[in-house]
C-alpha cells in the first residue's frame, strides 16, 4: 500500500509514495523543512519620512491637552493609518530587496506559504530553458527557501482542466533552496505537459509537495556500497540529485552504475555533466548510453545532437549485454530452505547493493516487469531474466 502522509510548514516528517512494505529500505522519515519566513518586524527601519510624521502627531496630541474626544478619535485614526502606510512602504522595501514574490503585505501577519503538501500553492516560473525539440527545463523561485527531498515529487497542477502530474526537482539537494528546477518533455497528446509547455516566464502555476519517492538523502545512502541505476528519457531527473549526494558524500563513497537509455542522443538530458563527472569520479562512477536510434546522417543532426560517426554508445533498447558488466550483479534469492545463517546472511547481501529503474512505464515494464499499483509485483522484463528479485530493485512510479 502507499503511503500519503504530509509534509508542511514546520518540519514535519516528509510525504512519501514508498511501499511501506518494502523490506530493503529503511524509510528514515527525512525531515523536510518548509516554512514561510516572514520578516522580523525588528529588522526593518523606519523610513524618515514616517518617523517625522509620527513625531508631528504625537507632538500635536500634547500641545492639546483638552483635545475633545472627536479630536483624539481623529487623531487616533490619523496615527494608525500613518502606521499601516509605514508598515506597508516597509513591505514593499522589504520586498523589493529581498526578491520575495509574495504580493501580500499582510504576510507579516498571516506569513506567506512556500511549497507545501498540505495545499496547492502558486508559483512564480521565471526561466524556461529548451533542451531538446521536446523537452524544457522550468526554473521556480520559490516564496520563500524550502528543503526539497532528494528523490522526491512535486505535483504540478493545470488549473483550466483541473489535472495534476508529478515531476522530480532536478536539483534537489538537502539544504533549503529558493529555485525548483522541473525537466518536462511535452507529449503531443499530454494534458499537463501541453499546459507546461504552453505556459510563460513570470505565470505562476499551482504547486503541491514535495512527496518523497525513494530515500536517497545522504544519510540513507550510506546503507549501500553499489547502487546500479537505469533511466529512461526524462526517469534521469530522479538519478542526478542522488548522483550529486553519493559523490559528495565524505563518509560513504557508494559505487554507481548507470545506463541511460532515450530515443535519441538529443534526448541524453545532462550528458555533458555526467560525462564530466564520471571523469572526475573515474572509481565511482559509470555512465553507459544507449539509444533507440541515432540521426541517419550527419547533415539530419542538429548541433546538439552526436553524428553517428561520433556516437560511441549502444543502440537499441536496454538488453542482458548493455547490464551485465555494468549492475551489481543479482543475489542469492533466500528460500524457505535457507538455514537461519545463511537467511541472515543472505539478506545482509541483499542489503548492500540495490538496481533503481526510473522511465515511462513501457521501457520499465521492458526492463522490470510491470511494478503495480503497490510497487511490490516480482521482477520480470531484462532484470527477472538475469535473475534480480525483488528485494535488490526499487521501480520509480511512472
Ligand atoms: C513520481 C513521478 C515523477 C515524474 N517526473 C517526471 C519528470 O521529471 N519529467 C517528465 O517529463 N515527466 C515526469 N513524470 C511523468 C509525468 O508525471 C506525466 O505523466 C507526463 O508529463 C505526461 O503527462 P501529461 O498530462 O502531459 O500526459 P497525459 O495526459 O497523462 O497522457 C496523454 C498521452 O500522452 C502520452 N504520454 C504521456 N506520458 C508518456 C510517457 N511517459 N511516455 C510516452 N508517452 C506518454 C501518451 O500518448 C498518453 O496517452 C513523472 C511521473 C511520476 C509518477
Amino acid at each position: 500500500m502507499l503511503r500519503l502522509s504530509t509534509c508542511s510548514r514546520g518540519a514535519k516528517t516528509a510525504s512519501t509514495l514508498f511501499p511501506t512494505s518494502a523490506s530493503h529500505i529503511h524509510p528514515t522519515a527525512a525531515q523536510i523543512r518548509c516554512y514561510a519566513r516572514p520578516p522580523k518586524p525588528s529588522s526593518f527601519q523606519q523610513p524618515t519620512a514616517q518617523k517625522t510624521t509620527f513625531n508631528s502627531t504625537s507632538s500635536t496630541t500634547a500641545r492639546a491637552p483638552k483635545a475633545s474626544t472627536t479630536s483624539n478619535i481623529i487623531t487616533f485614526l490619523t496615527a494608525s493609518s500613518l502606521g499601516i502606510g509605514a508598515y506597508l512602504y516597509q513591505w514593499n522595501q522589504h520586498r523589493s530587496s529581498s526578491g520575495a514574490v509574495s504580493s501580500n503585505p499582510f504576510d507579516f501577519f498571516s506569513p506567506a506559504e512556500s511549497l507545501t503538501t498540505e495545499k496547492w500553492t502558486p508559483i512564480q516560473l521565471t526561466k524556461i530553458t529548451k533542451v531538446s525539440e521536446h523537452t524544457s527545463l522550468f526554473e521556480f523561485q520559490l516564496p520563500s527557501p524550502c528543503t526539497i527531498p532528494i528523490s522526491s515529487a512535486i505535483y504540478v497542477k493545470d488549473d483550466q482542466i483541473q489535472a495534476m502530474r508529478a515531476y522530480t526537482p532536478v536539483h534537489s539537494v538537502e539544504q533549503d533552496q529558493g529555485t525548483v528546477q522541473l525537466l518536462i518533455k511535452r507529449y503531443s497528446e499530454g494534458q499537463v505537459s501541453r499546459f507546461m509547455h504552453d505556459a510563460k516566464e513570470g505565470q505562476k502555476i499551482e504547486m503541491r509537495g514535495p512527496v518523497l519517492i525513494w530515500p536517497g538523502g545522504r544519510e540513507d545512502l550510506k546503507q549501500w556500497d553499489e547502487i546500479g541505476m537505469i533511466a529512461g528519457g526524462t526517469g534521469i531527473t530522479a538519478f542526478m540529485p542522488i548522483i550529486h549526494s553519493a559523490l559528495t558524500n565524505p563518509d560513504k563513497k557508494v559505487k554507481i552504475s548507470l545506463l541511460f537509455a532515450s530515443q535519441s542522443p538529443e534526448e541524453l538530458y545532462f550528458k555533458d555533466e555526467l560525462d564530466y563527472l564520471v571523469k572526475t569520479f573515474p572509481n565511482q562512477l559509470r555512465v553507459s548510453y544507449t539509444v533507440d536510434k541515432v540521426p541517419a546522417t550527419p547533415a539530419a543532426a542538429s548541433e546538439t545532437v552526436a553524428a553517428p560517426s561520433k556516437w560511441e554508445g549502444h543502440v537499441g533498447f536496454v538488453n542482458q549485454s548493455m547490464l551485465q558488466d555494468l549492475l551489481p550483479a543479482p543475489k542469492k534469492a533466500i528460500t524457505q530452505g535457507d538455514v537461519a545463517k545463511d537467511k541472515e546472511k543472505a539478506e545482509e547481501d541483499v542489503k548492500k547493493s540495490i538496481v533503481l529503474v526510473c522511465g515511462p512505464e513501457n521501457m520499465v515494464n521492458h526492463v522490470a516487469g510491470t511494478r503495480g499499483m503497490s510497487g511490490q509485483e516480482p521482477i520480470r522484463g531484462v532484470l527477472g531474466a538475469m535473475g534480480y528479485q525483488r528485494e535488490q530493485v526499487f521501480r520509480f512510479p511512472n
